[in-house]
This record gives structure tokens, C-alpha cells and sequence, in this order.
């Protein structure tokens, strides 16, 4: 079927007050981004619904990207008639008969914005069910559980008919939460944290940290892809390299075995809050889960985050491995994360780093440092480099590889 709009029903929006308003023009503007390549969809963000208007635009592609758009609850293709009861009629008995094979039972649905139409929402249930069972004697109709409900609404540009309801992402849309930082690793959970984060407003950075060539460009690559597929959920990202190695291999030196990992990691959480602090981000994201690995305990959180008063959240700390892993393969980012590139916390990570690092002790093996020296190296390095949606960074690797053969 040739639709001619979709229309877009708001989610947790409605809840939000005086809020409303820019959520909305918030939304209005992440659906133009992730549909900026068909300029022939024009996009209409009104109080109660956004109106996607197709001109001709594949509404498969429309709807697979707009699945993705947080702050949407559903939305519906639609198709476009005159504004007569017959062309009305004509388009709902080719909708009905296209899910003949599924639907048994049916009702309509009336709306009617423009109260100038001289067919009331009543009459048009009434008489467009009896013009429909007359067309289809197999079907009944059933006004509590239909299979099937058709929606009529009549607007002053014409009536639009559709009979699917499609669930949108839910959440809210992204940037009405204001800036993250998210920790991103090319592990399983950090990209899960980032989509949770996503979801509830928030629009990311990501913060990587690299340490050539301990680890190789291909692990720069997989955490810059799976940015890319982040992006599809929130538009472009600015993806933060910050060369690592000074650090890693500073620390190796200095400090005993057993707070390597403590101390990197307060390395890692003050360059990531100095960065939020000249990026505007107002909170640090991390892929932690209490009691997964050594530095996900509770003692090790408090020796870690001591460095920042910055509010660091943990969007997956109370799932289960096996739920993140499912979040993983949802977002299509579980079958990048596996791919066996080594990152920089797994190459210098010690045998057995301590589990419940003390805090006094943290402090001053970490004091043996140049902290400041350090920590300023590492800001000159850091390159930005924006990661679009879907954008792919390995395959590119691997081509170039190919090519050397
Ligand atoms: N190289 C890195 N760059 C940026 N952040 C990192 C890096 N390594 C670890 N982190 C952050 O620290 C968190 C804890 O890392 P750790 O390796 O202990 O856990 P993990 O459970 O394997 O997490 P992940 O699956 O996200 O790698 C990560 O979720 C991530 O937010």
C-alpha cells in the first residue's frame, strides 16, 4: 500500500507539563535528523501528534528508522482520500481486504478534527462498519477486542485511514535530559548503558581510552563502530579518543600490583570528568554492574569515584550479564562487542587486582605520580571525531587490510 503519512503518537510527553513544548520541538527535530537524506518528507510537530508526511518516500525505510526515535509510544502509516464517504470507504475496504487472513473481527474508529464535515464521528463508525460487513460477509464486528481497528480521521486536508499501529522506542527524546559522558569500552555493557542512558533524554559523548600500540586500531575501530550503531538511536556522536598509554604504562611502574587497576581507573574517571567539565556534560555513564569483575564491588566504586563529585550513573548495575547480553543483541551492538580485539584495561589488567581496594591507600600510591603532568598530556591528545548513524569503521580496516595482502 502507497501511504502518504505516518502519524506519530508522543509518549511519556504527555506527562510532562510545561515541558511540553520543547520536548516536543526536541522530537520534532531528532525525526528530521534521522530522515535528513529524503527531503521530500516534510515533518509537522503538533501538541498532540507529528505528522510525517511521505511525498512519495518508501514508508518501510520511514518506519524502520522512526522504531528507533526516542519519545515516540506508536504511530501509524496512513493513507490520504478525498473528503467524501465514498473515496473513505473505497480505501478501507482495500485496507481490510490486504489483512483478510489474520482478521476475523474489525471496528472503526472515528476522530474528527474538523468539526465542519458534516458526517460526525458516529455516523462515520456506523456507516462505514455496515459498508464494510456488507463488503466482507465473513467478517464480524467486535467493539471491545477487535483483530482489526480501522481509524478515520477527519482533518480539514483530508481524511486519513489506517489500520496498523506499529510500538515506537518509548523513553524520551534524546537531549531533553541534557549532556552525558558516557565511559565507552568495546565491551558488552558500556554500549547497553549508553542505549539506557539514550532512552531516558540523555544525549551522549563517548569517552574511549586507547593505548597504542598496546592495543591495535582495529580495538579503536569496533568501539568506534559500535558508537556508530549508538548513533541510529540518537543522531550523530562525538566520539572522544584519549591516548591512554603514558598513563598505563606510568602507573605499571609506580604503583604495586594490586592497585593498578584502582589507580587507572581514577586516571580514567578524572580525564573524564575534565572533559565533561569543558564539554558541558553533567553526569559520567559507565557500563559497571555490581559484582561482575574485580572493580565492579562497592569498595572499589568508592575508591574509584573519590576523584569527582561529578553524578557518575550506572544504567545496567542491578542487570544480570545474561540481561545485558540481551539489550545487546536487541541494539545490535553484542556481535561487535565480541569481536576478540583487546582493549587497554584487559592488556595491563594484573592477575589479581584487588577486590576491595582501600581508599587511604588508593590515594597515596596514587600520589607517587605527576597526576597533573599526566593528566594534561593525555587532554592535548584527545581527538574528537563524529561518528554518524550506522557508520561503519572495521569493514574499512579490513578492506585496507585486504588490499596489503
Ligand atoms: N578503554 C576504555 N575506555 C572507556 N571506558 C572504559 C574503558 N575500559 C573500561 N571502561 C569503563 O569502565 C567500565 C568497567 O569496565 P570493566 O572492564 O571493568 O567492565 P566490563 O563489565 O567488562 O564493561 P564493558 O563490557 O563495558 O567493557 C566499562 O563499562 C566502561 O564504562
Amino acid at each position: 500500500m502507497q501511504y502518504s503519512e505516518i502519524m506519530v503518537r508522543y509518549g511519556e510527553l504527555s506527562t510532562k507539563g510545561k515541558n511540553r513544548k520543547s520536548f516536543i520541538d526536541r522530537l520534532g527535530s531528532n525525526v528530521r535528523k534521522v530522515l535528513h537524506d529524503l527531503p521530500e518528507v516534510k515533518i509537522q510537530a503538533n501538541r498532540d501528534r507529528l505528522h510525517v508526511s511521505l511525498n512519495g518516500a518508501d514508508s518501510d525505510q520511514v518506519v524502520d528508522r522512526l522504531k528507533l526515535v526516542f519519545g515516540i509510544q506508536n504511530f501509524s502509516p496512513s493513507v490520504k482520500v478525498d473528503r467524501t464517504f465514498e473515496a473513505t470507504a473505497e480505501m478501507a475496504a482495500q485496507m481490510v481486504k490486504e489483512q483478510l487472513g489474520t482478521t476475523k473481527t474489525f471496528k472503526v474508529n472515528t476522530r474528527r478534527s474538523d468539526h465542519q464535515f458534516p458526517i460526525d464521528t458516529n455516523e462515520m463508525n456506523t456507516r462505514l462498519g455496515e459498508y464494510l460487513l456488507e463488503a466482507f460477509p465473513e467478517l464480524s464486528v467486535d467493539v471491545h477486542q477487535p483483530d482489526l481497528v480501522v481509524r478515520v480521521e477527519i482533518r480539514a486536508n483530508g481524511i486519513f485511514l489506517s489500520s496498523q499501529t506499529i510500538q515506537g522506542a518509548g523513553g524520551l527524546p534524546v537531549g531533553t535530559s541534557g549532556k552525558g559522558m558516557l565511559m565507552l569500552s568495546g565491551g558488552i555493557d558500556s554500549p547497553v548503558a549508553g542505549y539506557l542512558g539514550m532512552k531516558r533524554g540523555v544525549s551522549m559523548e563517548m569517552v574511549h581510552f586507547f593505548s597504542p600500540p598496546y592495543t591495535s586500531e582495529q580495538a579503536l575501530a569496533k568501539a568506534q563502530e559500535l558508537t556508530g550503531k549508538l548513533a541510529r538511536y540518537s543522531g550523530t556522536i562525538q566520539f572522544l579518543q584519549v591516548p591512554f598509554t603514558e598513563i598505563q604504562e606510568t602507573v605499571k611502574e609506580k604503583v604495586p600490583e594490586g592497585y593498578l587497576m584502582t589507580v587507572q581507573r581514577r586516571m580514567m574517571l578524572r580525564l573524564t570528568a575534565a572533559l565533561a567539565l569543558k564539554r558541558h556534560g553533567l553526569a559520567i555513564f559507565n557500563g559497571e554492574s555490581l559484582g561482575q569483575v574485580a572493580s565492579q564491588t562497592m569498595e572499589s566504586m568508592l575508591a574509584i569515584n573519590d576523584v569527582t563529585t561529578l553524578p557518575i550513573l550506572r544504567p545496567v548495575v542491578s542487570l544480570d550479564k545474561t540481561e545485558i547480553i540481551k539489550i545487546a543483541e536487541d541494539i545490535d551492538t553484542y556481535q561487535l562487542s565480541i569481536l576478540p580485539f583487546e582493549d587497554c584495561c584487559t592488556i595491563f589488567a594484573p592477575p589479581s587486582p584487588k577486590t576491595k581496594p582501600n581508599l587511604e591507600r588508593a590515594r597515596v600510591y596514587e600520589s607517587r605520580l605527576d597526576v597533573e603532568g599526566l593528566m594534561q598530556r593525555a587532554l592535548d591528545g584527545v581527538k574528537i571525531v563524529e561518528v554518524h548513524a550506522g557508520e561503519e569503521f572495521l569493514n574499512q580496516e579490513a578492506d585496507a587490510f585486504a588490499e596489503l595482502l
